[in-house]
């Protein structure tokens, strides 16, 4: 069986400044990897470059065994078309920090719009779907509420269920509750935990280490666009071999 993700020697610079330096990263379907470092060391941009929304200036990243990004023409490797590159991020399910709903559009309309315009579902289908959805992250009852109307907790659960409709072989979280207040953080991390234990495969980059403790199957510290350390949650969190990832953990844990 193919890997959910196959990453081979990421690197990105943004002008002279090199943000990631050549990372390698396998992710295997069912599992729940988390992404933790110091703010600055390139988790978010790592997870850009794995879904292509940052071009990486080096390496190949494999989606179920597919090139992320390229096609195979004429025996050489061609850039993908803008419309075949988005087909393939489609594969990808993405949540970010600022939830990025359509203001305009209530619960319903931001869950449907993908399977309606890009899956090319009926509407009867996608709303089926996205009731189904809605119901998983506790926001049925909001489903003809606006954005507006919702607190942020609200917000990222509506977000999660507009990336799961989309049903991407893997889900990718970009630090989802630390936009949020305190109070609204826990129920964000239950929708989470739950996709997890339901099977999900999922990369999530976070500072919430007892989240990482408690669902990660695998962690993986970066410091300074490095994988520093990977391992069992246990092992990495409380017994790091690497001297910088022992000095970042003791800081946060502290
Ligand atoms: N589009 C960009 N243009 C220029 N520099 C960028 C860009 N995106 C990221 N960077 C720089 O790359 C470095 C890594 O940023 P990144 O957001 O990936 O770090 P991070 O580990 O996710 O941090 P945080 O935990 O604070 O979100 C930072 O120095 C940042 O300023």
């Amino acid at each position: 069986m193919n890997l959910a993700i196959k990453a081979v020697g990421i690197r990105k610079s943004f002008g002279n400044h090199e943000v990631l330096k050549g990372l390698d990263l396998e992710v295997a379907y069912g599992e729940v990897l988390c992404i933790l470092g110091p703010s600055g060391s390139g988790k978010s941009t790592f997870l850009r470059c794995i879904n292509h929304l940052e071009t990486p200036n080096g390496g190949y990243v494999w989606v179920d065994g597919a090139i992320m990004g390229y096609e195979l023409s004429r025996g050489a490797l061609q850039e993908l078309p803008i419309k075949k590159l988005r087909a393939q991020q489609s594969q990808l399910g993405m949540v970010f920090q600022h939830f990025n709903l359509f203001a305009h559009r209530t619960v319903l309309g931001n869950v449907i719009e993908g399977p309606m315009v890009v899956r090319g579902l009926s509407r009867a289908k996608a709303e089926a779907h996205a009731m189904d959805l809605l119901e998983q992250v506790g926001m049925a009852g909001k489903a003809s509420s606006y954005p507006s109307q919702l607190s942020g907790g609200q917000k990222q659960r509506v977000a999660i269920a507009r990336s799961l409709a989309m049903e991407p072989r893997v889900m990718l979280f970009d630090e989802p509750t630390s936009a949020l207040d305190p109070e609204l953080v826990g129920e964000v991390l239950e929708v989470m935990r739950n996709l997890a234990r339901g099977g999900t495969t999922m990369i999530v980059v976070t500072h919430e280490i007892g989240f990482a403790r408690e669902v990660a199957d695998r962690v993986v510290v970066m410091i300074d666009g490095e994988i520093r350390e990977t391992g069992a949650p246990g092992q990495v969190l409380s017994n790091p071999a690497d001297p910088r990832v022992r000095s970042f953990l003791s800081r946060v844990l502290a």
